[in-house]
């Protein structure tokens, strides 16, 4: 069985200072995957097979919980969270990784290359509280990569850019900065970019990637489940397969970041509610007049707060109701028992 240590597995002061001293006999563990009913861990002990305490939903992989060796008996804030708003018709936000030190955002330098799914893809990240890296793939397909990489940093100061073949070894090792001992890199990215290929070489893994369609660049998927897997440079790495759809919710503070000149701007409007159209006085309209700004960014900053916003009221509402049904229901029962207390 392979065992970890704790700061290998990415443990730090961080964790160790929200342990009282009721937990000093728990173990310390790193969700490697999540089970509807089971998660399994890695510790100090080996690999643990866990029984959640709360509802599967509620953990991520890469996350920290300490356990008795059978059941997760507490699960530790993380320093990084990144979530979505869940696919389908539910409404409801989505852990997708924990602990993230690096979110590796794949794209290739091809058709699959388009700004506005970085910014969505990089407020994501920032909001999660990782550090972006924007890795561009299939370079050698393309006659000048590095056009690609100087869009990709041109959208914010937070981010690097780098230029890989997956599909060369020696290339990918320079991906092994960001996951060497007790680093944690996450790749998203659409399916067909390279992140299997990318993981197997990262990982020593061999699992078998499928050819890109030609005509749309994409690739058909590879489904796995989504798992924190030791790299061959010391370090962790999540993938996210199967992410087809990555609706952003609760990431405001991550907009703030990514369009802060914009944002700085509709601070200065004379109204606060201006919505930048047709107010007098307003900032923004006039950074654009002079050329400050470029009304393609500006779009898509309205277009991803819109989508935030109202993710982030719908699940807020959603949450509301079910907590006043789960009162509406708390108070039938009492008045039934108190009811049937009168008849009996
Ligand atoms: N020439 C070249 N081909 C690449 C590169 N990266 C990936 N490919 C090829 O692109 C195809 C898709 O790669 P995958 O690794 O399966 O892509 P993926 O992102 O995992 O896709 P899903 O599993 O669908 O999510 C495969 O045929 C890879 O060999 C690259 O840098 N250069
Ligand atoms: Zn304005």
């Amino acid at each position: 069985m392979t065992r970890h240590s704790l700061s290998d597995l990415g443990w730090s002061e961080h964790f160790a200072r929200q342990i009282t001293d009721d937990d000093t006999i728990l173990l310390p563990a790193r969700i490697s995957e999540v089970h509807r009913s089971q998660l399994v861990a890695l510790s100090e002990a080996g690999e643990l097979r866990l029984i959640p305490a709360e509802s599967a939903g509620a953990y991520a992989v890469g996350d920290w919980v300490l356990t008795d060796g059978t059941s997760a008996l507490r699960r530790l804030d993380p320093v990084s969270d990144l979530h979505r708003r869940a696919a389908g018709h539910a409404v409801s936000a989505q852990r997708m990784a924990a602990n993230v030190d690096t979110v590796g955002l794949v794209t290739s330098c091809n058709a699959d290359f388009n700004i506005a799914r970085l910014e969505r893809y990089l407020a994501l990240t920032l909001a999660s509280n990782a550090l972006p890296l924007v890795i561009l793939t299939k370079p050698d397909l393309c006659d000048d990569p590095d056009s690609y990489r100087r869009q990709a940093e041109r959208l914010s100061p937070l981010l690097t850019a780098i230029t890989v073949n997956a599909k060369d070894p020696e290339d990918v090792k320079r991906l092994n900065a960001w996951c060497s001992t007790a680093q944690t890199l996450a790749l998203l990215g659409s399916s067909g970019v390279g992140k299997t290929t990318l993981r197997n070489t990262l990982t020593g893994e061999t699992e078998a990637t499928q050819g890109v369609r030609e005509d749309d660049a994409k690739g058909r998927h590879t489904t796995t489940h989504r798992a924190l897997r030791p790299t061959l440079a010391g370090g962790w790495l999540i993938d996210t397969p199967g992410m087809r759809e990555l609706q952003l919710s609760g990431t405001s503070d991550g907009l703030e970041e990514l369009f802060d000149d914009i944002e700085t701007l509709a601070a200065q409007c004379k109204f606060s509610n201006c919505a930048h159209a047709s107010e007098p006085g307003c900032a923004v309209k006039a950074a654009l007049k002079v050329g400050a700004l470029d009304q393609a960014r500006l779009d898509r900053w309205q277009k991803l707060r819109r989508e935030d916003q109202h993710n982030s009221e719908s699940i807020a509402a959603a949450r509301a109701r079910q907590k006043s049904f789960g009162r509406v229901v708390k108070e039938a029962v009492a008045k039934s028992k108190h009811k049937r207390g009168y008849e009996e």
